[in-house]
């Protein structure tokens, strides 16, 4: 397994790799030309109130855009009251299930929830041994939320010995990290790093333990122990009694994010983040009697109506090296738009904005047109700035907007739920505002000073860093960077920060696919040390 799931190892960042290649959904032979779609197996319990176990699964994987196949190991009896019954399916029967997948489907990851016996475990790891797949995300599922008891000790020495030595990721909870270290007491952040290095000695590459239940704190804290690293990951806590399926949602979740080409740390704060929206999101939902409530795995679908969608397949990580075009700078080097394009995207652009501010409607609109074609086929989107008539006129994947220009919740109206929406903030009010309008991401700046914008203030690290802080949206940040300061932005190192957006530094320059080259290795740079 661990040679296997190199792809996914953490140093490693496949989403930036692949994407110079071939994109994801397109992989394939040249004589099979059918779309695959990323592809999550989930091994777990089935949950009758569909908060948690591979209910929860199937919607979170869906809500990533990973198709979710399933292996039922149990069927329990439960709603937001607590546990009434646990029936566990016989081995041969999960046996089977998991060969009529694992044998047809070219599964990426599996992840596993409830796994009811050491036999269970057993049939599982036999059946990975003989069909390897890509990665294995555990989320060790012993203590139900609700505090009731769900394994025995066997199954947990089952944990121990056989399943987390083949793991790419482990996600206990404070349960169940004492559980799987026999009882020890987790009550701080120094606690949770010291479980997190023990439990990686059983074997996982890396361990993600949840510190939702801890004691004390404001802050939603998660640990992240890769082997040599213990990160800790700060989120929101949000006020709710909806949180029935949590640990199941963001293991799923992170299986989801490894599937599509993200590495461990990417597919952990991207999952934190789509949690952390859900249970914003139904934070005041009314389903069952209980003290713990299910949340809505798929608020983003019917958002659109209640302004506050995202696209579905959005991906943050898409921010690392964002291009914005400047005709005017091209034109006095003597290209096209699309050979601009073209050339950002050679250097490893992984998105595009047409930011034309002279151009004429038609020529802007045939233009567009162009750069979508070339975009689609490196698997990069492109997205409008201001115009969304031209967006709309060349069905492109987005719109960029200022605070002056057309309102987000319009720009939605307008566009539909399945396209991004980029808005421009400079302040907390501003990136909270462009969340809860329904915003995709925020553009920050101009965090150093640029002759490309007339008139814009500079906010500098610290206004960007106060803008990430608070911003429940992904944020690339803009305004005068180049070769000589990204490294200082992107070692600001706040979670929502994803990349930087250039200009300049890209266009105003002779070879603009040595500029993007470059640029984009001190990025990587950037994110291999701090990983
Ligand atoms: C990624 C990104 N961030 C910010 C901006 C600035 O947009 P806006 O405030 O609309 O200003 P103009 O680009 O219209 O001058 C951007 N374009 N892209
Ligand atoms: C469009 C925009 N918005 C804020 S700063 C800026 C200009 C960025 O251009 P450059 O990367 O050349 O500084």
């Amino acid at each position: 397994m661990a040679a296997l799931v190199e792809l996914f190892h953490f140093h490693s960042s496949p989403i930036l790799q692949r994407r110079s290649h071939v994109p994801a959904a397109m992989a394939g032979s040249g004589e099979d030309r059918r779309r695959r779609m990323p592809h999550v197996l989930t091994v777990a319990g089935s949950d009758s109130g569909a908060g948690a176990g591979v209910q929860a699964d199937i919607k979170a994987c869906g809500a990533a855009g990973a198709y979710c196949s399933s292996v039922v190991t149990a069927v329990t009896a439960q709603n937001t009251v607590s546990v009434q019954g646990v029936h566990p399916l016989p081995e041969d029967s999960v046996r089977d299930q998991l060969r009529s997948v694992l044998s047809d489907m070219a599964v990426d990851v599996v992840k596993t929830g409830m796994l009811p016996s050491p036999g269970v475990i057993k049939v599982l790891c036999d059946s990975l041994r003989e069909f390897p797949v890509q990665a294995l995300v555990v989320d060790p599922v012993m203590v139900s939320t609700s505090g009731d008891r769900l394994t025995s000790h066997s199954t947990i020495a089952g944990y121990r010995n056989e399943l987390l030595p083949m793991a790419d990721i482990v996600t206990p909870n404070l349960k169940e990290a004492s559980a799987l270290l026999g009882g020890m007491s987790l009550v701080t952040v120094a606690d949770m790093c010291t479980a997190a290095k023990e439990i990686y000695k059983f074997g996982p590459r890396n361990v993600l333990l949840k510190g939702g239940d801890l004691p004390d704190s404001s802050d939603a804290i998660d640990v992240l122990f890769d082997g040599e690293n213990c990160h800790e990951l700060r989120g929101l806590r949000i006020k709710t009694r909806n949180t029935h399926g949590t640990g199941c949602t963001l293991a799923s979740s992170i299986a989801a994010e490894l599937a599509k080409g993200s590495s461990i740390l990417q597919a952990v704060q991207a999952a934190k983040s789509y949690v952390e929206s859900a249970l914003h999101y139904s934070k005041d939902l009314a389903i069952g009697h209980g003290p713990q409530g299910p949340f809505d795995h798929l608020f983003r679908l019917k958002a659109h109506d209640l302004n506050s969608d995202r696209k579905p397949s959005f991906n943050a990580n898409d921010l690392f090296l964002y291009a914005v075009t400047d005709s005017g700078m091209n034109k006095r080097w003597g290209r096209s738009i699309t050979e601009a394009v073209k050339a950002c995207l050679d250097g490893g652009a992984t998105i595009i904005q047409l930011r034309e501010k002279e151009a004429e409607t038609r020529n802007f609109v045939e233009a567009a047109t162009m750069c979508l074609e070339i975009c689609l086929s490196y698997g990069v989107p492109l997205l409008i700035n201001d115009r969304v008539d031209v967006a709309l006129a060349c069905n492109a994947d987005g719109v960029h907007v200022g605070q002056s220009d057309m309102p987000v919740s319009m720009v939605r109206k307008l566009i539909g739920p399945g396209k991004i929406i980029g808005v421009s903030c400079k302040t907390p009010a501003h990136a909270e505002k462009a969340w809860a309008d329904g915003a995709d991401y925020i553009g920050c700046g101009g965090v150093f000073p640029t002759n490309t914008k007339a008139n814009n203030l500079t906010v500098g690290l610290d206004g960007l860093k106060a803008v990430c802080l608070s911003s429940k949206l992904p944020v690339v940040a803009i305004g005068g960077i180049g070769a000589g300061n990204a490294r200082s932005v992107m070692e600001t190192g706040v979670p929502k920060l994803k990349g930087v957006a250039v200009v300049s530094a890209l266009f105003d320059r002779e070879c603009v696919v040595t500029e993007t080259r470059r640029l984009r290795s001190i990025l990587l740079e950037v994110a291999a040390a701090t990983k």
